[in-house]
């Protein structure tokens, strides 16, 4: 199963790979057409019903392989209206080649005969709201005839995630979805075929372009609307906390606290006035600090614990009875980690370890990637965690859905660039789900490691990350 908006991104992925839509078009029209082969010998008469998004371009190249049908091309709108450049360039290649495509700008002129096999190509999964005019019109028609109807990745009006349709839709007897099944196609009373459009597989495993799709802002925001982190970290270190909070607020947070001990408050406010420092008593995380570290956390979206803490058995046991007693979203890293799998929690939690960390929490490693994706995917679900583990090829995984990141270079081994990490993930996760925001963390870090290095060579320090990580989130359209 595949939602429309994981669809568009693994798209945008596979263009990514040097596999381009256009290519993906070219085999979902094949399909079309080996669905209709399907219902009708060659010389039966076939009418398309194309309309002026991909959906319609799918069409346009299913009546390019069904030249020994009879096939009529009605296009709902004018040329000049057709939404995509590849849509219409395949549309230009049937005029330019003489099909029967005819133009039809009013449902009125609509003249559909009473043809062997329909296609409805109106709309897929561009479709907003109740089918317009004249598609509503045209819909009803195809309906009322006795012919077969197939549909184009999903029969048009209908919502490809719900099943649900806001007006009149296609009735397909037979619909021919691309790559995977649509959530919404089960429930419907018709035939569907998945059809393999050659997406290579690495386009949904490993992050890409596409996965930043889901961070678009609406233009009516407000402050809070992008989330609040806490972070939770400081002791024996200063930096770690301070570089996280940064990390933050640069990957889109919209306000970020820093909870530390007394001790350091002042050097983690002295590096930057963008933070804002709430102290507790002493000068490392104890047991009583918990209670009033559970009720701040409470008033964020994410919490990010653990950068600096350090070590101490004090502290360790405080992060036990903090997991124990919180019960929201949180990044988890560094000392605090080992805590994890003896801890009976309620908490949404993101884990990220590197490798070293890893094995104290009692995961395994593996030095091939591929295998590490499995090891890392049966720990995630063991845990009942998402786990992300940092690597040359960073592993996220939840135990059911596994995704391999590649961004990142060799000069991320300096010291602070998992804090940044984690600090970027806590402020994704106040807007992704986790599983994806620990994909993009890992993906925007390394890639804004890969820009920093890009620009000045090796020798990077953690703090380039942190000012190259809106550029890394940025997504280029
Ligand atoms: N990897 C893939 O999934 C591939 C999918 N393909 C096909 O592309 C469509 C989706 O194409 P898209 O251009 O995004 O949208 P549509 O063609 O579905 O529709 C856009 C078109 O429709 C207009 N519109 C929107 N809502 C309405 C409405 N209620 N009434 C009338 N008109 C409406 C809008 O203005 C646009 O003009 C997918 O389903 C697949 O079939 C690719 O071909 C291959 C890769
Ligand atoms: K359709």
């Amino acid at each position: 199963m595949i939602s429309s908006d994981r669809m568009a991104a693994v798209d945008e992925n596979a263009a990514a790979l040097g596999v381009p839509r256009k290519q993906l078009m070219e085999s979902s029209g094949n399909a079309v057409a080996r669905a209709v082969r399907d219902h009708a010998d060659p010389g039966a008469s076939v009418a398309v019903v194309a309309g002026r998004g991909n959906n319609g371009g799918d069409a346009f190249v299913a009546a390019r392989f069904l030249d020994d049908y009879d096939v009529t091309v009605h296009l709902l709108g004018r040329p000049e209206s057709i939404s995509t450049d590849i849509a219409r360039e395949n549309w230009a290649a049937l005029d330019e080649a003489e099909y029967d495509a005819r133009v039809v700008t009013d449902s009125k002129s609509l003249e559909l005969g009473s043809p062997d096999v329909v296609v409805d190509a109106m709309l897929g999964t561009g479709v907003t709201g109740a089918l317009r005019e004249p598609e509503a019109t045209a819909a009803e028609r195809m309906n009322a005839l006795d012919a077969p109807v197939v549909a184009v990745d999903v029969p048009s009006g209908v919502d490809a995630d719900t099943g649900e349709a806001e007006g009149v839709a296609v009735d397909a007897d037979h619909v021919v979805t691309f790559h995977d099944e649509k959530p919404g196609l089960a429930s419907l009373d018709a035939e569907v075929t998945v059809a393999d459009i050659g997406i290579p597989r690495a386009a949904e495993l490993f992050t890409g372009p596409g996965d930043l799709r889901s961070l678009s802002r609406e233009s009516e925001s407000h402050k809070g609307d992008h989330g609040e982190v806490l972070v939770v970290g400081g002791g024996p270190y200063s930096g770690a906390p301070a570089l996280a909070a940064q990390a933050s607020l640069r990957a889109g947070a919209d306000l970020v606290r820093v909870a530390c001990p007394d001790s350091v408050a002042r050097e983690v406010q002295a590096y930057s006035e963008n933070l804002i420092v709430r102290p507790f008593d002493g000068d490392h995380l104890r047991p009583e600090n918990v209670d009033s570290l559970v009720e701040l956390a409470g008033d964020h979206d994410v919490t990010v614990f653990g950068p600096g803490l350090g070590g101490d058995d004090e502290t360790l046991e405080a992060v036990a009875e903090f997991l124990a007693e919180y019960g929201g979203t949180a990044v988890v890293d560094a000392d605090a980690l080992q805590v994890v799998p003896e801890v009976d929690t309620e908490a949404t939690l993101v884990c990220t370890p590197h490798q070293g960390e890893l094995r104290k929490m009692g995961g395994e490693t593996a030095d091939d990637w591929q295998d590490r994706a499995e090891l890392v995917e049966s720990f995630a679900a063991e845990l009942g965690h998402v786990l992300l583990v940092k690597g040359a090829y960073d592993v996220v995984s939840d135990g059911e859905e596994t995704r391999v990141n590649r961004t990142g270079n060799p000069g991320m081994t300096v010291g602070g660039t998992g804090d940044v990490l984690a600090g970027a993930t806590g402020a994704l996760a106040c807007v992704l789900s986790p599983l994806h925001a620990a994909a993009v963390g890992a993906y925007a870090n390394g890639r804004a490691g890969d820009d920093a290095v890009a620009e000045n060579g090796y020798g990077l320090l953690a703090t380039d990350l942190v000012d190259r990580l809106p550029a890394a989130l940025r997504r280029e359209e």
